[in-house]
């Protein structure tokens, strides 16, 4: 307990996980929070005594299962093994912390998604920038990048880090800024400085100057990376080769996607778990790097047009050569994920069957190599250029290791006959014994004439000869008699001993021998990291290139083309996600946009609700962004002038954990929109400013459509759903506002939605229709009717919207049970209006439901 108490306290905060023989154990608190998280047994060690603790603990082979449960949990595990052989100590074996697992610092198969990054950040910020680093251990990858908060916040948004890490007196700053809701943890400040970032960068890249990875003018961003690069070794991660790389996230290549677009568009992830995402409907990747890549490529479109197109010139040969694309996906799943494998090479724990699957993906990547190499087009030629065989450690690891080796390496035969003449000669001892033994015995039965006499083994004595009694005379005088049974006795001889000694030996010197040479095998393996690396990023990207035609055959997509021009026009567009979706016979309603700087810059969009307003809405922003992810597209053409921004307000999603309004969030969306658009940019508004009341609603609505229609600089693209129609009103006033709505048919008192965008404005909502269809009350209904008709007709006789909703309010609603006047209900209403609800508290709520029922009662 000595020993646990001193490990235990250099690792404030993890749980322990202390190897104590064939177990893990955890004591204390360690104990009660693994039990809970486990389901594991709950026990005590020194019973009723003073050193009494409780105690839960697992097999050490059931590591594997447990730790990613833990890790899952949130827990940090310090995993504490036994350094030394406990048979060659007398004094109490030598213990150390070998790994700690955190969230954001984990590689193993049952810990992270395959199909996921998994990343931890390091953030730094000073007063006017924020400096970040993503690194995934799994995968050697490490970015770096520094810019605005707003920019730091995108990426935390489209990275997903599993683990944020930051300096103590940061973390208050970051959650203001960031939110509250990553997953934390907090350094330290003293190695956050220029001098001991950069110093531990060129240690472990072993260079002389950052110059070379384009990351030396991002100062925040290097405190970052080296803290990140810090905390690994903290956490006891040593090998870390296949960290071979850090580049800088460049801002300018890429779109810029607000959190609020990814998290609109429901790109890889949706606030509803049964929702269906962008990701799901695009990825058909068939290895989990592929699958990785698609997500990094959806959430970071591109901007450049000659970028764009290079994908597209692949995509569009892949499409149409149809053998090719069966014979490059066979050999790609064979590749399977070789990034983290590799990785595993450079953490060195990789075993022999994965270094076999090593081996298989390099031979698969030969014949990619040579598939690709004939194609016309330049992209995949410089793919094919660019794949190393890496023949040499590929036939090294053919000649050298078994074909199918165990996974563990203590169980033997890993390493192939022949390879080392050592081990060759110890095996035959070891494992040819059974001829030699059948050749003893033979031998011995001949020269004492004792035909049923057996050589046989057992724990206790080892090996031995076995004679009936009825033999037992004919036994010679220099075997020792060990044992004697009822019908037998059993001895022992010089020789047998002898071979034994020499058979156990050699197991024991074959282990020694064959761990020696797989990790001389291995050694060899991670000097291939970076161009191993280098093939992994190819297929990846391969695959995901592969994926997009697949899927552009399979959901009817077109080549979109790519301009420099300021037009956005599509035909015939669909939603990717809502037309996989629609009930059996339902068609998904295509249907044309046109944007530009000069005409039709902003579109107004009325229609009833359920029109598919929004539909049309996320259609657009989806069929941009994955024209400039790489990707065909779901329509029957498009031409996009280039996007660099897309910017959404769609629908509501109320942030009210964080404590705000669901108006104000919606209004900081807004702002945050106003305050970045550019001239490319893309803004998508669904129903700006119902959050309010309808004046409010309607005067920030109109603002903001002037504000956008009179930017000085920035002409920005935008659709505009709405249901308030006196924003139709704008477009007699401003030149490149049009009016749209999409259109219902009313048939007998029905409404049948066209789904179909036409010119125009709309004057219904038929909101009272969808009312009904929801099983309102029909007196209810009834009233909302009448109340409509009155605002309509008094609007149509040319008063202002104010005027009319006035003489409604005069109107008394004709409560049916029970009249306004009576003074408990008057009280009651009164109440209920003094309330402030964004300041109520949930036990005062409740207590005023206590008021008013008893108010009632009474
Ligand atoms: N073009 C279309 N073809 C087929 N179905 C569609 C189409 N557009 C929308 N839909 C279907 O109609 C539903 C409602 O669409 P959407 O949410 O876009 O309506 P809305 O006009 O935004 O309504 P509200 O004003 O009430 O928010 C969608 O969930 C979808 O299933």
């Amino acid at each position: 307990m000595q020993q646990y108490n001193s490990i235990k306290v250099k690792y404030p905060g993890a749980l322990l996980l202390f190897r104590v023989g064939d177990f893990y154990e955890t004591f204390g608190e360690d104990a009660v929070k693994a039990a809970g998280i486990l389901g594991i047994v709950l026990t005590k060690r020194g019973n009723g005594s003073e050193s009494e603790t409780a105690l839960a603990g697992f097999p050490h082979h059931s590591l594997e299962t447990y730790l990613p449960k833990l890790v899952r949990a949130g827990q940090r595990v310090a995993i504490c093994d036994q350094l030394e052989d406990p048979k060659m100590t007398k004094t109490i074996v030598k213990r150390g912390v070998t790994e700690l697992v955190t969230p954001g610092v984990s590689y193993g198969d049952n810990i992270v998604q395959q199909k996921s990054n998994n990343y931890l950040a390091s953030v730094f910020f000073d007063k006017q920038a924020v400096g970040v680093a993503f690194l995934d251990i799994s995968t050697g990858e490490f970015l770096v990048a520094q810019g605005s908060p707003a920019y730091a916040d995108k990426l935390l948004q489209g990275f997903k880090p599993t683990e944020v890490i930051m300096g103590k007196r940061q973390y208050k700053a970051f959650v203001e800024e960031f939110g509250s809701h990553f997953y934390t943890y907090t350094l330290d400040e003293w190695p956050y400085t220029g001098d001991y970032a950069i110093e531990a960068l060129l240690k472990h890249f072993e260079v002389k100057s950052l110059k070379g990875f384009g990351i030396d003018r991002l100062p925040l961003g290097i405190v970052a990376a080296g803290v990140a690069l810090h905390y690994l070794n903290e956490t006891e991660h040593r090998n870390l080769q296949h960290i071979a790389n850090i580049s800088r996230i460049e801002e300018e290549t890429y779109m810029w996607l607000d959190r609020f677009t990814i998290r609109n568009l429901e790109l890889v992830t949706s606030a509803n778990e049964q929702a269906v995402t962008l990701a799901d409907v695009l990825d058909q990747t068939a290895t989990p790097m592929g699958a990785r890549l698609l997500k990094r490529w959806m959430v970071m479109p591109l901007k450049h047009e000659s970028a764009i197109t290079e994908r597209h010139d692949v995509v569009d040969y892949l499409y149409s050569h149809k053998d090719l694309r069966t014979e490059l996906m066979q050999e790609i799943k064979q590749i399977g994920d070789l990034e983290r494998l590799i990785s595993k090479v450079g953490l060195q724990k990789a075993n022999p069957r994965e270094v076999i699957q090593l081996k298989r993906a390099l031979f698969a990547v030969d014949r990619l190599k040579a598939l690709i190499g004939g194609a016309t087009v330049a992209a995949l030629k410089i793919i094919a250029d660019q794949l190393n065989s890496c023949t040499l450690i590929r036939e090294r690891i053919d000649a050298q290791l078994n074909a199918e080796p165990p996974v563990l390496i203590t169980k033997g035969n890993v390493i192939a006959a022949g390879v080392n003449a050592d081990l060759d000669k110890l095996r035959k001892v070891a494992f040819g014994g059974k001829d030699y033994l059948l050749e003893i015995q033979k031998r011995e039965a001949d020269a004492t004439g004792i035909p049923s006499l057996k050589i046989a083994f057992n724990n206790v004595f080892g090996y031995y000869l076995e004679v009936t009694n009825a033999h037992k005379d004919k036994v010679p005088a220099e075997w020792v008699r060990k044992q004697t049974l009822v019908n037998a006795e059993r001895y022992i001889t010089e020789e047998l001993k002898e071979y034994e000694e020499q058979i156990l030996g050699a197991e024991e010197k074959i282990h020694v021998l064959e761990a020696r040479l797989y990790g001389e095998l291995v050694a060899a393996v991670a000097e291939y990291i970076k161009p191993i690396q280098h093939n992994a990023q190819l297929v990846a990207k391969l695959d995901v290139l592969l994926n997009f035609a697949l899927i552009a055959e399979k959901n009817h997509y077109v080549r979109p083309e790519i301009n420099q021009s300021n037009a956005l026009d599509i035909k015939g567009g669909r939603h990717p996600v809502i037309e996989q979706n629609l009930p059996i016979g339902e068609d998904y309603i295509t249907n044309d946009v046109f944007l530009d700087s000069e005409t039709q810059q902003i579109i107004i969009i009325t229609g009833p609700n359920m029109a598919g307003k929004s539909a049309l809405l996320r259609q657009t922003g989806l069929i941009v962004l994955m024209a400039q992810m790489g990707s065909f597209v779901p329509a029957k053409e498009a031409r996009i002038g280039l996007v660099d921004k897309i910017f959404t307000r769609v629908g509501a999603s109320d942030n009210l954990s964080s404590g705000e309004s669901t108006f104000m969030v919606e209004m900081n969306e807004t702002a945050s929109i106003m305050n970045n658009l550019s001239e490319r940019s893309l803004i998508l508004l669904d129903e700006i400013g119902r959050g309010t009341s309808t004046y409010d609603g309607i005067s920030i609505a109109w603002a903001i459509a002037e504000y956008l229609h009179g930017h000085p600089v920035a002409r920005a693209k935008t659709l505009f759903a709405t249901h308030y129609h006196e924003l139709n009103e704008l477009a007699t006033s401003f030149p490149r506002i049009k009016n749209y709505n999409v259109s219902v048919k009313e048939v007998a008192n029905k409404v049948i939605f066209l789904r179909k965008l036409v010119p125009g404005g709309s004057e219904h909502s038929f909101g009272i229709h969808v009312a009904k269809l929801a099983g309102m009350p029909p007196k209810l209904l009834q009233r909302a009717n009448e109340i409509l008709k009155r605002l309509e007709q008094e609007r149509t006789g040319g008063e202002r919207i104010k005027d009319s909703i006035k003489k409604i309010q005069k109107q008394a609603y004709q409560l049916q049970m029970f009249s306004i006047d009576d003074p408990v209900l008057v009280k009651i209403r009164d109440m209920l209006n003094n309330l402030d609800v964004n300041t109520l508290t949930p036990v005062e709520a409740l207590m005023k439901l206590d008021e008013i029922q008893r108010l009632l009662k009474n």
